[in-house]
C-alpha cells in the first residue's frame, strides 16, 4: 500500500506498507527518511533537526549524490539530485509482495545526463540508480549517502574495508590503526574499491544485528561522520546525534569517475539486508 502525503512546507511524501517492510520516500531527491523491515527497528537514521524545505537536502536516510558526489565549483555539493522534485514513473508489486518503485529524474538543462531510480522494498533494500547521458559527455560521480542508525559509533566496527586504501578528507580525523574499522568519531574516508562489486558490514553490539551492504558496479565505498564537534557545528544534525549514525555510502567517487558519451548509460546499485548479530 502507497499513500501521499503533502506536508506544509509542499514536500510530497510516499508512506510505504508492505507485509515486509515499511518506509517513506520524499519525492523532492527520491530520498528514503525511513525503511523498516518487519519485526526490525528503523534502519536509517534520520536527524531530529532535519530540514524538511524545498530546495533543502534532507540531513539522514538515503540522499541521493548525483550526476556528481562531493563540493562543484558552479552547483550545490553532492549534486541536483537531493533538491530535485523527481517524478514517479512506475509502481508494482512483484509475486513476493515486495513493492518496486522507479522515478525519474529529466533535468531542464538538457546537457545534464538523466537518472531513473529503481527501488525495490522489501525485507531487504535494493536501489539501482541508471545514468542516460543526453546531449554532453559526462563526467559522473555519484553515491548512495546511506546514513545508518546505530546504537552507539564507538561500539560498531564496519567489516569488508580492510585491504583497501582510502584517502581521509576529514580535517582531524581520528588516529587508529585497527581493523576492521572501529569508528571513534570524526572520519571522512573514500575507499577506492579495485572491484566493482563487494559486501560492507555494519556491526552494530548495541542493537544487536548488522547491516550488509553489497554493492555492484561501484568503486568507491565512503565512509563519514563528522564527530561530536563537527556534528555540533552543523544546524540540521546536532551534538548529541553524532554516535547515533554512520554513513557508508556506495558509489563512485573521484578519482573512479566516470566519463559518459552521449547515449551511453551507467548503473550502480546496492542491496541492503539487516540480520541479528550472529
Ligand atoms: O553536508 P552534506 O552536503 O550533506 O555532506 C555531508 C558529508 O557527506 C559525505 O559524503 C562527504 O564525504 C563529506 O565530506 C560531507 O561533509
Amino acid at each position: 500500500m502507497i499513500s501521499e502525503r503533502v506536508t506544509d512546507q509542499g514536500l510530497t511524501f510516499l508512506d510505504v506498507e508492505t507485509p515486509f517492510c515499511t518506509a517513506s520516500l520524499c519525492m523532492q531527491g527520491a530520498h528514503l527518511v525511513s525503511w523498516k523491515p518487519a519485526g526490525q527497528q528503523e534502519c536509517l537514521f534520520l536527524s531530529p533537526k532535519a530540514v524538511f524545505s524545498r530546495g533543502k537536502a534532507i540531513r539522514g536516510g538515503i540522499p541521493v549524490c548525483w550526476p556528481w558526489f562531493g563540493a562543484a565549483e558552479n552547483g550545490p555539493a553532492h549534486g541536483i539530485a537531493r533538491t530535485s522534485e523527481w517524478r514517479l514513473h512506475h509502481q508494482e508489486t512483484d509475486m513476493r509482495g515486495n513493492l518496486l518503485l522507479s522515478l525519474a529524474l529529466y533535468p531542464d538543462d538538457a546537457g545534464q545526463p538523466a537518472a531513473i531510480l529503481r527501488l525495490t522494498l522489501g525485507s531487504s533494500l535494493a536501489m539501482k540508480l541508471e545514468t542516460t547521458v543526453r546531449r554532453l559527455p559526462c563526467k559522473l560521480t555519484e553515491a548512495f549517502h546511506n546514513y545508518f542508525a546505530v546504537g552507539n559509533l564507538t561500539k560498531c566496527r564496519v567489516l569488508g574495508l580492510e585491504n583497501i586504501s582510502f584517502r581521509e578528507y576529514a580535517a582531524q580525523p581520528m588516529k587508529h590503526g585497527e581493523r576492521p574499522l572501529a569508528p571513534l568519531g570524526c572520519l571522512d574516508r573514500v575507499y577506492d574499491c579495485p572491484d566493482h562489486t563487494g559486501k560492507i558490514i555494519l556491526e552494530d553490539p548495541v542493537m544487536n544485528r548488522s547491516i550488509t551492504v553489497e554493492r555492484e558496479h561501484a568503486s568507491s565505498v565512503i565512509v563519514w561522520n563528522p564527530g561530536q564537534q563537527g556534528a555540533a557545528d552543523m544546524a540540521d544534525l546536532g551534538a548529541d546525534s553524532w554516535n547515533k549514525f554512520l554513513c557508508v555510502e556506495t558509489g563512485n567517487a573521484s578519482p573512479c569517475a566516470l566519463h559518459l558519451a552521449p547515449g551511453q548509460s551507467h548503473t550502480v546499485c546496492q542491496k541492503i539486508s539487516v540480520a541479528p548479530l550472529a
